[in-house]
């Protein structure tokens, strides 16, 4: 591709650009690790390294141009000086890749909690409605029916724009976060529907404070096309507040939530276990979630409602997909036990996202709850005592353990629970800091009709090593669930 074209739209000034207009470009990066003779590479100043440390090493690969957004005499190679370079890299695989998102019908879904949960029952409905579908997300990529691992809920802009290129599929449901969103890793992407699930506590440290998150957010919906919708759950506080802005915006919207006002009304809760909820669009309807809680009723809402945005087929056939939907790995996953207590393990690692599952416990009726959770490091402390709160409120004991530790020691991490647990006026908790351990100590102590809620790492793989060999919540439960003759601890 010539030099020209992968530049445009890139804001830039250089004196004698013509001169190297016609440069072939044969790649793209913004890795120096990555360089190949004749790609650009662009320089990234990030959180741990700096990619203009790197401009030497890139043009001794064979570089033919940099971009970057600080001041850099360059010696050989044409040097691009642009205002943000991560917003020119979005434009730049956007160019590169000949926006292969234009001829997709796109689907992006932010908000704090719900995200992954409502992307999968999206591309479970959608599937059963005759499209073939993408999926980007936290949990995995697919793209043509093929999985692969992610790196981030989001990727980067390259990443994105080379996994869209990829898919022969008709529609990409991806889960737009808000760093993603703040780092511009959708830059030049345009959205036939987007989705806001909620917003409270989370990533505190990055965005500084609540309304700066909610800004960051709210981009998402400012990369709907001319004729795309945005679907909100204004029965929480921010998305009525993006409904009103978006509509005053002269954007269309379709809400969800209790009121009269709302596109698509819950009329009225029809029971908690299983939930259901009597709905009103153009008819009335009953809806029942294929997954515990309230919170998945309002995930289940929105994926519906994003359903019969974009397709005229029968609502019946909508409701049909919706009951044999399996479920997500690692939200609100149950195991019965074979002493008849129940183990949930559940990617709660908000306030908010504890308080729902928790909840959903005690809708069960459950005859009494273990919590057992940690806090991530290097993560937003501010949501810590909350979580603590919440868990002493809603639970007869909880057990205090690791999640991942994120480069933090386990002794700031010990420190920190201590501290939370000692502000917390309820005191029916200890701290047994092995994962595994906790997760035997409840089970082997378990009872009848007792509930055990383990939280924060859902489908995710153990990142360090802890007593028992198991891998994941998941293979712990299932070990401990079936070892002979376990000694108590
Ligand atoms: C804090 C943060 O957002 N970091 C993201 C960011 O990395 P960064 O800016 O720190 O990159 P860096 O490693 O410092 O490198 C800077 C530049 O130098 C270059 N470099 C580096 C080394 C070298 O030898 N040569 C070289 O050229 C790198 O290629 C890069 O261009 O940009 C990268 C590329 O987009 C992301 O992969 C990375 O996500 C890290 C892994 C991460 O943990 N991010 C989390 C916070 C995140 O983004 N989470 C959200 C989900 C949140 C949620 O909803 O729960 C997500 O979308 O995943
Ligand atoms: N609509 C919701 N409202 C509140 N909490 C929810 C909702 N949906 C899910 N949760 C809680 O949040 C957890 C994570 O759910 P999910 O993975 O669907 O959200 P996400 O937005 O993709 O999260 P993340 O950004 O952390 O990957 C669930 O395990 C559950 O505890």
């Amino acid at each position: 591709m010539k030099l020209d074209q992968l530049l445009q739209d890139v804001p830039f000034q250089y004196e004698d650009m013509h001169k190297f207009n016609d440069i072939d470009i044969h790649g793209l990066t913004d890795s120096s690790n990555e360089v190949e003779p004749g790609c650009l590479f662009v320089a990234i100043s990030g959180y741990q390294f700096d990619g203009h440390t790197y401009i030497q090493d890139a043009i001794k690969k064979g570089a033919a141009v940099i971009v970057g957004d600080q001041e850099y005499q360059s010696s050989g190679v044409p040097y691009i000086q642009v205002p943000n370079s991560r917003q020119a890299l979005g434009i730049l695989a956007h160019n590169y890749y000949h926006d292969p998102a234009s001829s997709k019908i796109m689907v992006g879904i932010t908000g704090t909690n719900g995200k992954t949960t409502t992307s999968y029952l999206m591309k479970h409905i959608l599937e059963d409605m005759g499209y073939s579908c993408s999926l980007l997300g936290t949990i995995q990529n697919v793209i043509n029916g093929q999985y692969s691992k992610t790196v981030n809920t989001t990727p980067n802009a390259l990443t994105l724009n080379q996994l869209i290129d990829k898919s022969r599929d008709e529609v990409v449901i991806m889960e737009a976060s808000s760093h993603g969103l703040a780092e511009y890793r959708l830059e030049g992407l345009h959205f036939d529907l987007c989705l806001f699930t909620n917003l409270t506590h989370e990533h505190l440290d990055y965005h500084g404070t609540i309304d700066q998150y909610y800004e960051v957010k709210k981009a998402l919906f400012h990369k709907l096309k001319s004729n795309g919708t945005a679907v909100i759950n204004s029965d929480d506080v921010y998305g009525e507040k993006l409904a009103e802005e978006l509509r005053q915006e002269g954007r269309q919207t379709y809400t969800v939530g209790r009121s009269a006002t709302n596109n698509l009304q819950i009329l009225e809760q029809l029971s908690v276990d299983p939930p259901s909820v009597k709905i009103k669009g153009h008819d009335i309807h009953t809806l029942e979630s294929p997954m515990a809680g309230l919170h998945n009723l309002y995930n289940t809402l929105q994926a519906y409602a994003a359903a019969t945005q974009l397709d005229g087929k029968t609502t019946t056939d909508i409701f049909d997909s919706i009951r044999n939907f399996p479920g997500v790995p690692g939200r609100f996953t149950t195991y019965p036990l074979k002493n008849g207590s129940t183990v949930v393990i559940d990617y709660a690692h908000t306030a908010d996202a504890v308080f729902n599952c928790l909840q959903t416990v005690h809708d069960a009726a459950a005859k009494k709850i273990t919590h057992i959770f940690g806090f991530r490091g290097n993560r937003d402390l501010t949501k810590r005592q909350e979580m603590m709160n919440i868990s002493a409120e809603m639970s007869d004991q909880y057990f205090l353990t690791m999640d991942d530790l994120n480069g933090v020691s386990e002794d700031d991490i010990l420190q920190s629970l201590t501290f939370y647990r000692s502000q917390t006026k309820i005191g029916k908790g200890e701290i047994i800091p092995d994962r595994t351990l906790a997760i035997k100590k409840a089970i082997n102590n378990s009872e009848p009709g007792e509930w055990i809620v383990i939280t924060g790492k859902g489908h995710e793989q153990y990142k360090q090593q802890f007593s028992l060999p198991t891998h994941s919540d998941e293979s712990t439960v299932d070990y401990v669930n079936n070892m002979k003759n376990v000694e108590l601890n």
